[in-house]
């Protein structure tokens, strides 16, 4: 404060539009003010108002002090807000983990630092973009980097963010277009003036950076920081996807490599703050021994490391402790006492690595994508399943494999007359099983597609791996080497006359078939339905049975299947689901009643070893985004911004397999 101060006040005598150029200009110390405009015009009012109190009341900088404290108690009071309203849970927690911290306490208002600004900027940015309001969140971006430039540290690591998250990619360019007009009309305005270069630029915190080297040779050093902060963004970089939590970690780690490989100023241990608290909250009792232990090292030093405060009131100038603390204690006591806070720093970065970022679903996703395996007969439904799913997660996240598309011949082909479709022998399942694993791999692939309305194939096409794999078809979980690689076994046993329906329905609309030709077809192709597709349900880790509501809508007379003209009545279904390897069906089921008002009778059948869920009624689609809210909220970032939830049983089906996507990934290791 004994440096701010002055600053400030030489500006309310003798105000200017560049007060730094004026500072140095009137022989002031160039290591006053080296922050922004931001936190000129943060601190200002404050100051103002403290100086108005002590020229009213005679008294020397005692409410000019008050003034700049108050400000810096508001910041401080605006961070924790921030942090319990993400962390509506901690609320009483966080008062403990933040604003009672040792290290809260002796840089905001023993020491006087002024870095409580740009972090409650900085927080704001994050929890502003953890809520999608990306224009906000660069607007806040933009004015912490006006306020200190050294917030920009955290730039690099939203911008990869922001790319590798594909449903937020679309929408970036409000988060860049307000960061450019914070920043641009904040600070651009005195970034080249002198007092902006010596002050701000070449001040010695800059220097800071580079202080901790290695020699190789010839005048010629490496910089350990930078190095680890590059190091970093290349580590954040490979994650592929990652959400707001990962976010934090990585950050939060970033700066806390800067405090290890750095002579840190005690102002920028303010930074790690708000992660170290994310962290804790995360970790529990062991994240906060560690984070204990460090603040604790960290009292033990600070004091001895930075100057004290200038207690006027008191006429107490405990402005030069760390003069005579340093002379009283032995220097090698300094020495260890940094050596143990480094440590703890290095042990909490790793704890941070290990709880936020591989303790993470979706640093789990990231490393190998999601495969889902549809597999069922023919007009099972494989296909408005995996749109459905694909309708959840956003089409930019998925990519989907057709078993259709591995069908050795096109529909002319006088091989069907001695093989059905449901023959493995007349599709190339080891293509199709290649090329999925291949993807899950992260290698893209090339692969033609079967038009079902012109009943070709077209060209082959590249096919990119995504975020999620969805491999449907009549043979998806065929083949061993792919049904492992699985991590949901989806197999969809439509009741018989109701798959004969919609079969006939679509067949007939959307396939130019005839009426006696489908009937034919699905005649000819039972037995191998029932010795090559239907044996795949052994496999499925959810069975889904879909069946008419009123059984008399689907039992046809064979001379009136349903046409393809006029509206196509919605029929009512029901659903029974057979649920394999689940830990959430019990609150699957109460969700269902509760939220959704659905009928809900649960069995355990297979010898305990499944549970049988069977869903009657009718749900609308909001109830059902609501259900997966409340039943997998941590999936909530993994899904499309506007996921496309369905109403009735295709959206319980759609909610089902979200519930075994995210048990599958936090079974991931
Ligand atoms: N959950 C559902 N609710 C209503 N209609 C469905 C449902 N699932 C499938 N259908 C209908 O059944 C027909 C066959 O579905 P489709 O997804 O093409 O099956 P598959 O891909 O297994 O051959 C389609 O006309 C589709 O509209
Ligand atoms: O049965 C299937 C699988 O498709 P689905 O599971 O989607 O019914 C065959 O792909 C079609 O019958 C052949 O195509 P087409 O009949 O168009 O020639």
């Amino acid at each position: 404060m004994a440096w701010f101060l002055p600053f400030l006040q030489g500006w309310l005598g003798h105000p200017t539009l560049d007060p730094w150029s004026a500072h140095l200009s009137a022989g002031g110390d160039a290591l006053s003010f080296p922050y922004g405009p931001v936190m000129f015009a943060a601190y200002l009012p404050g100051v103002a108002m403290g100086a108005g109190l002590d020229a009213l009341f005679g008294v020397e900088g005692l409410f000019t002090h008050i003034g700049f404290a108050c400000v810096t108690l508001l910041f401080d009071y605006g961070v924790l807000r921030l942090l319990q309203i993400r962390f509506a849970d901690f609320e009483q927690r966080i008062i403990w983990l933040y604003w009672l911290s040792p290290i809260t306490l002796y840089v905001g208002y023993w020491y006087g630092q002024t870095d409580i600004v740009p972090v409650f900027l900085l927080t704001a940015c994050l929890i502003t973009l953890n809520r999608l309001r990306l224009g906000r969140s660069g607007g806040w971006l933009g004015l912490a980097a006006a306020a200190k430039l050294s917030m920009l540290a955290a730039a690099p690591f939203i911008a990869i963010y922001l790319w590798k998250n594909k449903r937020l990619r679309p929408i970036a360019h409000s988060f860049i277009r307000y960061f450019v007009y914070a920043f641009g009309l904040l600070q651009l305005p005195w970034l080249f003036t002198e007092g902006t270069q010596v002050m701000m630029l070449a001040n010695r915190e800059m220097a800071k950076l580079y202080q901790m080297r290695l020699s190789m040779g010839e005048g010629i050093y490496l910089y350990w920081a930078p190095l680890a902060y590059l190091a970093i963004l290349y580590a954040v970089w490979r994650l592929g996807r990652f959400n707001f939590d990962l976010l934090a970690a990585a950050i939060g780690g970033g700066f806390m490599v800067l405090l290890v490989l750095t002579p840190a100023s005690v102002g920028w241990y303010y930074w790690t703050l708000p992660f170290l608290v994310i962290h804790q909250l995360r970790a529990g009792l062991t994240g906060m021994i560690l984070v204990g232990g460090f603040s604790l090292l960290f009292l033990l030093l600070a004091p001895a490391t930075s100057p004290g405060a200038n207690l006027a009131l008191l006429g107490w100038d405990l402005s030069h402790t760390d003069v005579t603390l340093r002379a009283a204690l032995p220097e090698r006591w300094l020495s260890l006492l940094q050596t143990g806070l480094t440590a703890s720093a290095l042990l909490l970065c790793w704890q941070m690595y290990r709880v936020g970022i591989t303790g993470n679903d979706y640093f789990r996703l990231s490393r190998q994508p999601l495969l889902l395996g549809i597999a069922g007969d023919s007009g099972s439904g494989k296909d408005s399943l995996a749109h459905a799913i694909g309708g959840l997660f956003g089409e930019a996240s998925v990519v989907n494999v057709s078993g259709d598309d591995y069908h050795l011949w096109d529909r002319y082909a006088p091989m069907w007359k001695a093989l059905t479709h449901l023959n493995p022998r007349a599709n190339n399942l080891m293509a199709f099983c290649g090329d999925v694993l291949k993807l899950l791999d992260g290698q893209p692939i090339r692969c033609r597609h079967y038009d079902h309305a012109s009943g070709r194939f077209t060209a082959p096409q590249p096919v990119a791996d995504n975020d999620v794999i969805i491999a449907s078809g009549l043979h998806a979980l065929y083949t061993p080497a792919l049904r492992q690689r699985c991590d949901v076994r989806i197999f969809l046993d439509m009741d018989a006359d109701l798959r004969r329906y919609f079969k006939i329905r679509r067949d007939v609309t959307q396939r130019g078939k005839g009426l006696e030709e489908t009937l034919a077809d699905i005649a000819r192709r039972e037995p191998d339905a029932a010795q090559y597709v239907r044996p795949q349900m052994a496999h499925a880790q959810l069975v889904f049975t879909l069946q008419a509501a009123r059984p008399e809508d689907v039992r046809l007379p064979e001379q009136s299947a349903p046409q393809g003209s006029g509206r196509r009545k919605k029929l009512p279904l029901k659903l029974r689901a057979l649920l394999r390897d689940t830990l959430y069906h019990e609150d699957l089921a109460r969700i269902l009643i509760a939220i959704c008002g659905l009928y809900i009778d649960v069995a355990v059948v297979e010898d305990g070893a499944a549970v049988e869920m069977r869903v009657e009624g009718d749900v609308e689609s909001e109830d059902l985004a609501l259900a997966a809210k409340m039943l997998a909220p941590h999936m909530e970032e993994m899904l499309s911004l506007w996921p496309n939830w369905q109403a009735g049983m295709a959206g319980v089906m759609q909610l089902i397999v979200l519930l075994h996507a995210a048990q599958a990934l936090a079974e991931r290791r």
